[in-house]
């Protein structure tokens, strides 16, 4: 059995097709949303999804601002590039861009973002929206995974969900989504700690593995006609590695792949958070 594949890129341009269309009618009605990014050092992997968000933005037509700082900066430092963004009008929802160089406290960064402004969904008011069942702006790459299992037909409601891995851009955000009653799944959330991981990702409907751990998730660990997805992020000699062995696509009946997977995705959803602020703003 070959699985089929879950194409982000192809999603992706979808997305952004609708996306564009939304902001030209924004501009017809005088909105200019803007996207600002804060990239902190010289991490050239950091640096390149930094440059493909800016890329996005023209792509659909809104602006973008940006603010690169040297590594060795300090916390006030960025603190104070965070209040600017915070201040300007032409910025509508910007990000810092994680990791931080390890100096950083990332928790005390999120913190500072206004709110409002917060185009990633990780600021904690926002993630306590989330929890509520508020309105609030979605943490970007659990959103393109949802997304891409819903634009596939693979069924989330009953179904057990087990993510591999503890980051605060997708494991802990992800459950958030999963067990919303519009989707009605059952999450287990696995990390470093859990015994057996095996065992639990056998139990799997859908696997999230976002772990950073090349090749953590072989075949023999999935069920057949499961859902893989891969999240994971590592350089192997400077090339990108996901979490999941080739063999799994012989085994699992879906598989987004990485790249091509749920990474195009991140980038779309951070563009329309923006772009629904701006509408929920207008209207
Ligand atoms: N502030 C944030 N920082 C980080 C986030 C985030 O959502 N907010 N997520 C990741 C990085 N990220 C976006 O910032 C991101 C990761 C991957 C991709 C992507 O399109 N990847 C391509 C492959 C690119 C490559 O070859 O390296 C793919 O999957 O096809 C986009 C954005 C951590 N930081």
């Amino acid at each position: 059995m070959t699985a089929t594949r879950l194409d982000g890129k192809a999603t992706r341009d979808e997305l952004f097709h609708d996306l564009a269309a939304r902001v030209e009618v924004l501009e017809s009605r005088g909105i200019q949303p803007g996207l600002g990014t804060i990239l902190v050092g010289d991490d050239p992997g950091s640096a390149a999804y930094v440059r493909g968000k800016h890329a996005d933005c023209a792509r659909v037509g809104i602006a973008s601002i940006r603010r690169d700082l040297p590594a060795d900066i300090s916390q006030e430092k960025l603190h104070a590039t965070i209040d600017e963004l915070n201040a300007d009008p032409a910025c509508t929802g910007y990000i810092v861009q994680l990791p931080l160089p390890k100096h950083l406290d990332e928790n005390a960064a999120l913190e500072r973002i206004d709110p409002d402004k917060d185009a990633d969904g990780l600021h904690p008011i926002n993630l306590g929206r989330l929890v509520l069942g508020k309105e609030a702006p979605l943490p970007c790459t659990p959103r393109g995974i949802v997304h891409l299992l819903r634009r596939y037909d693979v069924p989330i409601a009953g179904a057990h969900v087990v993510v591999v891995g503890r980051g605060i851009t997708v494991g802990r955000p992800i459950g958030l989504l999963l067990t919303r009653r519009s989707e009605n799944a059952t999450v287990t959330l696995c990390h470093t700690g859990t015994r057996d991981l095996a065992a639990h990702v056998r139990q799997a409907d859908i696997v999230i593995a976002a772990a950073g751990v090349p090749g953590i998730i072989t075949a023999d660990m999935v069920k057949p006609g499961a859902a893989v997805l891969d999240v994971g992020v590592s350089r192997v000699e400077g090339k990108l590695a996901g979490d999941v062995a080739p063999e799994v696509w012989d085994t699992a009946g879906h598989v987004s792949p990485n790249p091509g997977g749920v990474g195009p995705l991140t980038r779309a959803f951070l563009i329309a958070n923006v772009v629904e602020r701006a509408e929920r703003q207008q209207a």
